[in-house]
């Protein structure tokens, strides 16, 4: 028997001549909090509409915890937010809850304190039709959250919203992950997932081209890591010199080095003593690797 909460194998879909999806297969398992990457096009929102059943695949199989998509199994266990939410204007916060939360066959009472950890409580007793963009998504992602959901697609849950919305955001998706729930989200806010995903797939024209967790990615990628030693003042040419080149800036020191000479390097920077005041090292950030996927996609097309 399975553990994945979500399969996809073989999927592709079409819309004449253009493949929007292309032979895309993966597997989640339950906890996970995976990202969602790619271009404009990618395919993205198509594989988010065929996972939820609002479209048919031309070819493949979906498994959400044993259930096609679409069918009323899988209905009850997956929850999304689209990238555009749209509620009656009309509503206050509080009615728009108990409405999905009746469709989904809950009592109001049972989702409500959702509006609490949203942030809109306070806000709860007002017509939508007031709500900034920011409070219409977070009621999108209560909304999204209502019954403890087994499977959460979210698609740029944190577009339009302030560095605190996206701070709660994120702090959701880490507590209901912690519940056993599998979260799949778009995004192209490349630099705020690095840290709050636990793997990342990327599609380029319609293929995952890339699927594993960011530090496996760096080392396919064999991105370099960049080192920055600030010296002790007067020190930076000998410093330099030590360390066989470098790009000499004021009283730093910088260079790249291959992942596997990490160590190495850290040995013979700490060899420099009291030369030394301080040392940066940046692996190769979430943005670097993706630009090195999609760009051997680009070049393999
Ligand atoms: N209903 C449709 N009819 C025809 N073409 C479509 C349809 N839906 C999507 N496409 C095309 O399929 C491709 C993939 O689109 P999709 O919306 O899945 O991309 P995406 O990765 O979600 O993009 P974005 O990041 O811009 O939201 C695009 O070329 C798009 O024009």
């Amino acid at each position: 028997m399975t553990s994945n909460c979500l399969s996809v194998q073989g999927v592709s879909k079409r819309f004449s001549a253009q493949k929007a999806v292309d032979d895309v297969s993966f597997s989640l398992e339950p906890g996970e909090r995976v990202a969602l990457l790619g271009h404009n096009g990618a395919g993205k929102t198509t594989l988010f509409k065929i996972v939820l059943g609002f479209l048919r695949s031309d070819e493949g199989a979906i498994s959400i915890l044993g259930s096609g998509p679409g069918s009323a199994p899988a209905r009850n266990v997956t929850a999304y937010l689209p990238e555009a939410v749209a509620f009656p204007p009309s509503l206050t916060g509080r009615e728009v809850l108990s409405f999905y939360a009746r469709l989904k066959g809950q009592r109001p009472a049972q989702a409500l304190p959702l509006l609490d950890k949203v942030g809109l409580s306070d806000a709860s007793g007002r017509r939508v039709g007031t709500y900034s963009k920011g409070m219409r998504q977070r009621l999108g992602l209560a909304q999204a959250l209502i019954g403890k959901p087994r499977l959460v697609l979210l698609d740029e849950p944190t577009t339009g919203l302030d560095p605190i919305s996206r701070q709660t955001v994120y702090e959701l998706i880490g507590e209901i992950a912690d519940q056993g729930a599998t979260v799949l989200l778009s995004s192209h806010a490349l630099t705020e997932l690095e840290a709050r995903t636990d793997r990342i797939l990327i599609m380029s024209k319609g293929r995952l081209v890339a699927d594993d967790a960011l530090s496996k990615l760096r080392e396919q990628a064999g991105l370099p890591i960049r080192m920055k030693i600030w010296t002790k003042p007067g020190a930076v040419q000998e410093v330099a010199a030590q360390l066989g080149g470098g790009r000499m800036n004021g009283r730093s020191v910088e260079f790249d080095c291959g992942l596997d000479d990490k160590i190495k390097a850290l040995t013979t920077i700490s060899a420099l003593g009291s030369l030394v005041e301080d040392i940066d090292v940046h692996a190769p950030s979430l943005d670097d690797v993706y630009r090195h996927f999609s760009k051997n996609a680009q070049k393999e097309t």
